[in-house]
This record gives C-alpha cells, structure tokens and sequence, in this order.
C-alpha cells in the first residue's frame, strides 16, 4: 500500500489515496500503520475517496491511531488538501472536503500556509454528544467530577468533541493523568479531545492535548479552533481576529468572527517522505 507521511505542528499523519484506486480499511490494519514500531507511525491516518454529491470535490475520512474513525481533523484536513495539490488530484489554491459532519474548504494561501474553514463551532454540551449538560455551570463553565474533585470545563463541537481546560501553566497541566479520565469519562458517550489552555493575551493562547484516540499529540487542529472559540465566547481572546496559537509541536493562526461564522484555522504542513507497505492479507 502506498502512503504519504506528513506532519502540521508535529502532529502527524498517514495520507492515503482512495480516489485513484479504491482503498479497504479495517481498525486493525489502521492501528498496524499508525503504530511506531511495527508500521509507518502517525497520529491519525487520512483517507481521500471520491465526492458523493456536487457539495463536495472528495470525501475525507479519519481514523485515529486506535484505529477508530471520527468526524474531524483540522491538522488533516490541511494536510490533505497539501497532497491533493501535490498529486495534481485537485487544483490549486483550494478543494472542498466532506468529513463527516459537512463540507469543509481548504486553502492553499499566497503565502504557502494551508488554511481551512472549519465550520460554526457548536457549543451545546449535547452536540459532542455530552451529558454535561445536566452538571452545573459556572461563569460559562460545566462543573464534571472526575473521581471525586471538581474540573471547570467548557464543552466544543468542532464536528468532533472537544473539553477545554484552563489552566496557569500548560507547563505542569496534568495532560497525561487528567487527560484519559476526562477523555473516557461517561458524561461523554463517544469520548472527548481534551484541551488544557493557558491564555496569555486577547490574541494569544497556548494549549496542550490529550486526543482521543491517540494520547497527548504536539498539536491538534480542531483543538486549536475549540480553544479559540472558548476563548472568545467567554470574552478571554478578540472576536474576529488572529489569534496565535502555541502548542508543543508549533504555531497555528486562528480566527473566529462570532456566532454563525466558520472558524478558520492556517499553519504549515509538509510532506515528510512517501512510501509502500507490505500488509498481511489477514489485516483486512
Ligand atoms: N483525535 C481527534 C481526531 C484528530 C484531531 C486532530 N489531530 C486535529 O488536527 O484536529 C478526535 O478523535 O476527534
């Protein structure tokens, strides 16, 4: 099987082509190429198949490295409209994309930076889908207890489920031991990404992720729009601005304009090297 391996903000991917030739799936062949030692290694894998309807110019489906597939991928979604330029699948500078909860348009800009639409946030608890809603709420903030202690958290659809944390110092947020109990947590019945975000002005925040699905990843797209749609709707960042996001792994931009607008999420990405792997038939 032929692959690309790219990465945004060190958030990494398998890219795979579905259009040329149709391409079969299973969880467990997903979990053979994104694991580090026995296949190619990624966070998620990206898989591009032909469009379904004229709304859309393809089809854009991820897995994570569990081998789940799920509704959204900011970092991706950048990453495959760099392939399909790339290839000469699409034309430049831009290419619709139908994920799992709607088209989403990617951008290759003057520039060289990928940006994308990524659509309105949602902000209803149960859009995730969530019970949080049903826990009280503080200055904006659902009150979820994990094991016994109170987290204030904000609830984001991205398409995907997002839980924004805040926190003083990304630095010593307990990514790693808070992040899985929130992710698996039973108010959220498909598991959420969990964000932890220290802010630092109206124009710039700074986050860690633990992602659902994958473990703490250096930078997540859709994570990044979750912040920054938080941030705004509690008045902590600037509506309609960029606003500069720093994750472990690197830099985003993120914009949002208020409720209804998209929120537009740019940075780089790069194609790391090309491929081939041989799988065993049984991992169909
Ligand atoms: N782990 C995410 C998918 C990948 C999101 C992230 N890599 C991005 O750039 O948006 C989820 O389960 O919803």
């Amino acid at each position: 099987m032929r692959f690309w391996k790219m990465q945004g903000g060190g958030n990494d991917f398998v890219v795979i082509d579905g259009v040329t030739e149709p391409v079969a799936l299973s969880a467990g062949r997903v979990r053979r190429l994104c694991d580090r030692r026995l296949g190619v290694g990624a966070d998620q894998l990206l898989l591009v198949e032909p469009a379904r309807t004229p709304e859309e110019d393809f089809r854009y489906r991820i897995f994570n490295a569990d081998g789940g597939e799920v509704e959204q991928c900011g970092n991706g979604a950048r990453a495959m409209g760099k392939f399909l330029f790339e290839k000469g699948l699409a034309s430049r500078p831009e290419v619709r994309l139908r994920a799992a909860k709607g088209v989403i348009t990617v951008r290759e800009r003057p520039d060289g930076l990928l940006s994308v639409d990524m659509g309105a946030p949602d902000f209803d608890p149960a859009s995730l889908p969530s019970t949080c809603g049903q826990l009280p709420n503080i200055d904006g903030e659902w009150v979820l207890s994990v094991e016994g202690n109170p987290v204030r958290l904000r609830t984001v659809s991205m398409g995907n489920p997002h839980a924004v944390i805040r926190v003083g110092s990304t630095g010593d947020a307990p990514v790693t031991t808070l992040g899985p109990k929130v992710e698996n947590h039973r108010a959220f019945p498909n598991r959420t990404n969990v964000e932890f975000v220290e802010t630092l002005s109206p124009t710039h925040v700074r986050f860690r992720v633990w992602e659902r699905g994958a473990g703490e990843t250096p930078c997540c797209g859709s994570g990044a729009c979750a912040v920054v749609a938080a941030g705004v709707a509690s008045g902590a960042l600037r509506k309609d601005a960029d606003i500069h996001v720093e994750t472990p792994g690197g830099t985003l931009t993120v914009r949002w304009a208020g409720p209804g607008a998209g929120v537009i999420l740019s940075g780089t990405v790069e194609k790391v090297f090309e491929g081939e792997i041989e799988l065993a038939p049984q991992e169909e």
